[in-house]
């Protein structure tokens, strides 16, 4: 699958063609294609061991791919050895020279490039102003909180002036509010600059955060690539929904197919999806998807014919479990009859929390139901 072409006929900042890359037998990437625009912001999102790392080192030339051609500007890379490609990587550790101070361990990259004192302590402090480290060019890393010593590393591969910036796992060595500050940070920052970032991770937020598209890789295979909302808001595999958001997945075989609805045996109950997807057979298995935030647990009211009832085709009968408060938001579970769980998430609290076992109605609109066959 090749995602995004050029752009007005100039090739794209990065593309991946074919990839495979093999550790001895552990084959740690499968046929990847993808297409990387100039300034993008771009994430690569998955579970651990899914390829991320892999993928990233072999785009900045640290591995060599097993099969396939990584293309920087167009150009066939394959044979070239990092430092000669146009692309700096910003490690998850943070890898600064203890001994140095933090303007000498940001102009290192350029003092090995041969670049003169006055160049060098020009270019590191622009580049120290540029990620708010004006006045701390004196200190020893060991002087500088996490969040600091991380910005001189994104000092330190942005004085290169490389168009590419590849960012592993560049926040993961952060605690929570830090995190969050710096993923706004690093995208005002690619902003400014108009560089391509690629960042891995495997923390769906920080990836929703920053990117403009989100590759989800798992086990070597490019998953899905999109828009970050069209990603949460509209995953087309089951992976993904399974990943990014917190979804209800309800596995089922299909009943009916009709011109724009599929209907689904979900443990005994029929739910209907839209769907103008032809490829749809009766009997094929396949999986729904909503999100909890979209979903609604109500008092089972037998035989009710109130306005509130829910849709045919758009509820599932369950019985309460149990309140998970979160801060923001309460998690409501759920025992679906036919069996798994049911999640619905609110932000106000429900009147009064149901007692367990209470016979309940999980629902949600039709148009927020996704069909998966994949
Ligand atoms: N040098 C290596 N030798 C052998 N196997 C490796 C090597 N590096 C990675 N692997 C394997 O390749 C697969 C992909 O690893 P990779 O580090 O790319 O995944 P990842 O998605 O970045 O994971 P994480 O989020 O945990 O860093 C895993 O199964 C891993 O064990």
């Amino acid at each position: 699958m090749t995602v995004r072409g050029t752009q007005n006929g100039t090739p794209p900042a990065v593309e991946v063609r074919g990839l495979a890359k093999h550790y001895g037998d552990v084959v740690a990437l499968t046929d990847v294609n993808l297409s990387i625009a100039s300034g993008e912001y771009f994430a690569l999102l998955g579970p651990s061991g899914g390829g991320k790392t892999t993928l990233l080192r072999t785009i900045g030339g640290f591995h060599r791919a097993t099969k396939g051609q990584v293309l920087l500007h167009g150009e066939d890379v394959g044979h070239l050895p990092p430092d000669k490609r146009p692309t700096s990587m910003v490690f998850q550790s943070y890898a600064l020279f203890p001994h140095m101070n933090v303007l000498n361990n940001v102009g290192y990259g350029l003092k090995i490039a041969g670049i003169g004192k006055n160049e060098r302590h020009e270019k590191s402090m622009a580049a120290l102003e540029m990620v708010g480290l004006n006045g701390y060019s004196e200190r020893k890393p060991h002087e500088l909180s996490g969040g600091q010593q991380q910005r001189v590393q994104l000092a330190r591969a942005m004085v290169l002036e490389r168009d590419v910036l590849l960012l592993d796992e560049p926040l993961a060595a952060l605690d929570a509010q830090l995190r969050k500050d710096m993923c706004l940070e690093l995208k005002h920052l690619q902003h400014k600059l108009g560089m391509t970032f690629i960042h891995v991770t495997h923390n769906q937020e920080e990836a929703m955060t920053v990117a403009d598209r989100i590759a989800l890789i798992a086990n070597g295979k490019l998953v899905e690539v999109g828009p970050a909302k069209d990603v949460y808001r509209a995953p087309r595999k089951r992976f993904t929904a399974s990943f990014v958001g917190e979804n209800n997945i309800f596995d089922g075989t299909v009943t009916k197919v009709t011109k724009n609805k599929v209907s689904v045996d979900v443990a005994g109950i029929t739910v209907i999806a839209d769907s103008d997807d032809d490829s749809v057979n009766v009997g094929q298995s396949v999986s729904l998807s909503v999100r909890s935030e979209l979903v609604k647990l109500s008092i089972a009211k037998p035989k009710s014919k109130s306005k509130n009832e829910p849709k045919a085709g758009s509820f599932l009968p369950a019985s309460y479990r149990e309140a998970v408060y979160l801060g923001l938001t309460t998690s409501h579970l759920a025992q679906l009859e036919g069996g798994g769980e049911v999640v619905s998430r609110v932000v106000e609290d429900m009147d009064s929390v149901p007692e367990a076992g209470t016979p309940v109605v999980a629902s949600w609109n039709p148009q927020d139901l996704r069909l998966h066959t994949a």
